[in-house]
């Protein structure tokens, strides 16, 4: 995709996002990678009213080539990067039930989207907890690298959901996909519902690849 194209794109998919919800105000960021180097969206920008010419175009060392100045979330969408091949895209949300769930003391740090539903686990697979830091500090990015690229999807303790794809519409539809099944797990947290067995997951990751 020429860089016009990703740049139109990100406008688009930015501003589908914001009409239905999934971000507020300046929050959430996003992230095209191109061929010389990668798109993010500007630091304290709207997703629902973004301006092509204004994101920030960064070369592969994460100089700024162009645009308004990057998110502070860089760090965290270059290690995503860096750690996973085949990264196109890094969304970032504050997506109310995901951004919910973040808060709650007691998810299991290592799988905290339980596997509900067939979808969940082909489009966003086991998401790890990250301990809390603030925006923007660097040591986000020292601890998705630690997860060596094990993870497409993160979600950020007391913050919010990060997902990673192989371009952006997969990655948007991955975002949504995370919020839906943290909605669903509000709408059971007083049942306790059947989740997809190891087997059922095994079968789902053999026969279709993300
Ligand atoms: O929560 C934050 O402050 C950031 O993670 C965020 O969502 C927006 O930051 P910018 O992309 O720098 O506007
Ligand atoms: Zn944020």
């Amino acid at each position: 995709m020429s860089e016009e194209a990703a740049r139109a794109q990100i406008v688009r998919l930015a501003r589908s996002l914001f009409e239905r919800g999934y971000c507020v105000g300046s929050a959430g960021n996003i992230s095209v990678a191109l061929d010389d180097g990668w798109l993010i969206t500007p630091t304290n920008s709207c997703l629902g009213f973004l301006d092509e010419a204004r994101i920030c175009k960064l070369d592969r060392d994460g100089r700024h080539v162009s645009g308004d100045a990057p998110s502070k979330e860089v760090f965290l969408h270059r290690a995503l990067y860096e750690t996973r091949p085949g990264t196109g895209a890094v969304v970032h949300l504050h997506s109310t039930y995901a951004t919910a769930l973040s808060c709650l003391p007691d998810l299991d740090p290592d799988d905290c989207i339980a596997a509900l539903t067939p979808y969940v686990v082909m489009r966003v697979g086991r998401v790890r907890l990250l301990p809390y830091v603030r925006p923007g500090d660097p040591a986000m990015g020292d601890m998705i690298r630690a997860l060596g690229g094990a993870c497409a999807a993160v979600l950020l303790a007391n913050h919010g959901p990060v997902v990673a794809g192989p371009d952006l519409a997969s990655a948007v539809y991955a975002a949504e996909e995370l919020e839906e099944t943290a909605k669903l797990l509000f709408l059971l947290r007083d049942s306790r519902p059947q989740l997809l067995t190891a087997g059922q997951i095994e079968e789902l990751g053999r026969v279709f690849s993300r």
